[in-house]
């Protein structure tokens, strides 16, 4: 029986919460997820629980409507994350900020900052190397990144598949 005591477990899951996230409209990205206060690397940002859609349902439904903009790729179909999963915005690998993991047993995805991050950033997951959109970025040109930056090894590839 709980007692009440905040990050108590008891049989549920916790779920953390940073009060310093909101949600800003970018011009070209659309809504997105930025911080008012800095974030210590590995902070643990979010926690996503997950709707499922076994493969049959998203092939013959989802993947027709909006959704599709929206899902992660998850064991026997497709998930949306719900909470503020489906509002980060993408960076190209090596320049997103924040990393995640799926949980497969829970149903939830995991968000953690990869590097400091400063007040007023938006906090953004890559999504992989192949994206849907014109990708707009805020990254400066000029820090030896370029758009077509590509994963280098096999660890690179699942960490940009977000599969380690
Ligand atoms: C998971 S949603 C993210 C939330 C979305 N911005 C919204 O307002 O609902 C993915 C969509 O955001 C937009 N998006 C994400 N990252 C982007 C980027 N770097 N450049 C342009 N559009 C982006 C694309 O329209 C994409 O289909």
């Amino acid at each position: 029986m709980s007692t009440g005591v905040i990050g108590e477990q008891s049989g549920g899951i916790a779920l953390p919460a940073l009060g310093c996230l909101e949600l800003r409209t970018h011009p070209l990205r659309g809504r997105g997820v930025f911080t008012q206060s800095p974030i210590i690397k590995g902070t643990l940002v979010h926690i996503s629980p997950v709707l499922l859609f076994d493969h049959a349902e998203y092939s013959e439904h989802g993947k027709h409507t909006k959704l599709d903009h929206y899902t992660y790729c998850w064991q026997g179909g497709f998930a949306l994350a719900l909470g503020l999963g489906s509002m980060f915005n993408h960076e190209p690998f090596g320049r997103e900020n924040i990393g995640f993991t799926r949980d497969m047993g829970a149903g939830l995805i995991r968000y953690t900052a990869l590097r400091d991050i400063a007040a007023g950033e938006e906090l953004c997951i890559c999504y992989g190397p192949n994206v849907w959109f014109d990708m707009a970025t805020d990254a400066p040109s000029d820090q030896g990144h370029s758009d077509s930056q590509q994963p280098q090894t096999a660890e690179d590839l699942l960490q940009c598949f977000n599969i380690v």
